[in-house]
């Protein structure tokens, strides 16, 4: 998508006169007697990125159904900027959706598919042949003004999708999976110019997504969902760093996680050096905010924080590190920059993942079947209490 033509003044023209936030207040969704969206509560920024993440049904979409208007509220409220829009129709919410399939109409143009939103709120002839013409030069589509949708490839027409949402200046733009139909490297490409254009734009972008790089790189807010819950609201980085739950962990990035039983809890600095017995293993220390002693719980190691080491200079590394498993190298995976090795624990068989610069690999590169020392320091583990 090259990048768009247009100067400030013109864009200001492009541009909603204020940009929103939304609060969702304890909102749930019900279908029957089936929650598929239970009590959340959330604040999105103002001129933000948000991403909804997390796996299939948990509620992500029909979050966003609710807040576009395509769905009713079982209870709560929905505040779009000041407005409650509980009861106001999708057209009056100030809010545009792009959909998964983009639901462009096969037999228009992509000039009429980009105009009939315009055409719809009765906007006159001249003002929307200026819209469509400068939306088309911002999407880098102006060529392609009298094509029909089936004459472009599936980029393109996510393009057109993308501006004929935005054509019609809406102060919230929802999109479900914008980039699942595209294949990797277009989805790479293409999330760059919609956080371009979200910044350029200046308004609030609302995805939904279920894959973590795409959240990760494009937003500022990420929500993690599970099972019509909110479990986490963070940064892209908080996330990444310092997941709350299990399920955060696990959903997130590569994150090995092992389950156990609080031991003892001591304060270090502002956190608290956590001391977790886990079965088979022997104990393992982690950080977290708070834990009570004999709670069950968990901790959370990333993969680019495992160190392994050659069994036979393994004492001298676990002196000053609190954490440490023997394991045996069942798998090596090249992917370029990265590679990745899966361990199976000595003890238990539980497998784990290491994952490290090729060019540090090629420093000091193991073998498949080689036993080997696997330590962390605990100030990289993280404790999780559920
Ligand atoms: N109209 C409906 N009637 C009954 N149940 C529904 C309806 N729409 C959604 N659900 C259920 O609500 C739950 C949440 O659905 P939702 O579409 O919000 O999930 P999602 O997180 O967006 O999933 P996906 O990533 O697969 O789109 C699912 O269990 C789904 O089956």
């Amino acid at each position: 998508m090259p990048s768009p033509q247009i100067d400030e003044a013109e864009l200001h023209e492009l541009v909603p006169a204020t940009t929103v936030g939304i609060l969702l207040r304890s909102v749930t969704k019900k279908y029957g007697s089936f929650t598929a969206v239970e009590n959340i509560n959330l604040e999105i920024p103002p001129g933000s990125y948000c991403c909804l993440l997390g796996p299939s049904g948990c509620g992500k979409t029909t979050t966003m159904r609710m807040i576009a208007g395509h769905e009713d509220i079982t209870s709560g409220d929905i505040y779009i900027g000041d407005l409650r829009v509980n009861d106001l129709p999708p057209t009056k919410r100030s809010t545009s959706m792009m959909f998964q399939s983009y639901a462009l109409f096969p037999h228009k143009t992509v000039w009429d598919n980009v105009d009939f939103g315009l055409k719809m709120k009765g906007i006159s002839k001249a003002e929307r042949e200026h819209r469509v013409s400068e939306m088309l030069e911002i999407v880098g589509l102006s060529s392609f003004a009298r094509r029909k949708p089936a004459q472009l490839s599936g980029g393109q027409q996510q393009r057109v999708a993308l501006a004929r949402a935005l054509v019609t200046r809406p102060q919230v733009l929802l999109l479900d999976e914008p980039l699942s139909a595209l294949d990797e490297n277009l989805r790479i490409k293409t999330r760059t110019e919609l956080r371009r254009l979200q910044k350029q734009f200046g308004m609030t972008f609302i995805q939904v997504t279920h894959n973590h790089d795409e959240a990760y790189s494009l937003s500022d807010q990420i929500v993690v969902m599970d099972h019509g819950r909110i479990d986490q609201v963070g940064t892209p980085q908080e996330i990444f760093a310092k997941p709350i739950s299990q399920f955060v962990a696990r959903f997130t990035g590569d994150n090995n996680i092992f389950m156990g039983k609080v031991i003892s809890v001591v304060q270090n600095g502002q956190n608290y050096l956590v001391q977790l017995n886990v079965p088979d293993l022997g104990s393992f220390f982690c950080q977290g905010d708070y834990a009570q002693v004999e709670a069950n719980a968990a901790c959370t190691i990333r993969a680019d924080r495992v160190h392994l080491t050659p069994l036979e200079v393994a004492s001298s590394v676990t002196e000053s590190n609190h954490n440490q498993v023997t394991a045996r190298i069942v798998a090596i995976e090249f992917t370029g920059y990265i590679t990745r090795a899966t361990l199976a624990l000595e003890r238990t068989g539980q497998e784990i993942l290491y994952k490290a610069r090729t060019s540090d690999w090629m420093e000091q590169p193991f073998n498949e079947g080689q036993v080997v020392n696997v330590t962390w320091a605990a100030e990289d583990c993280i404790f999780l209490s559920h």
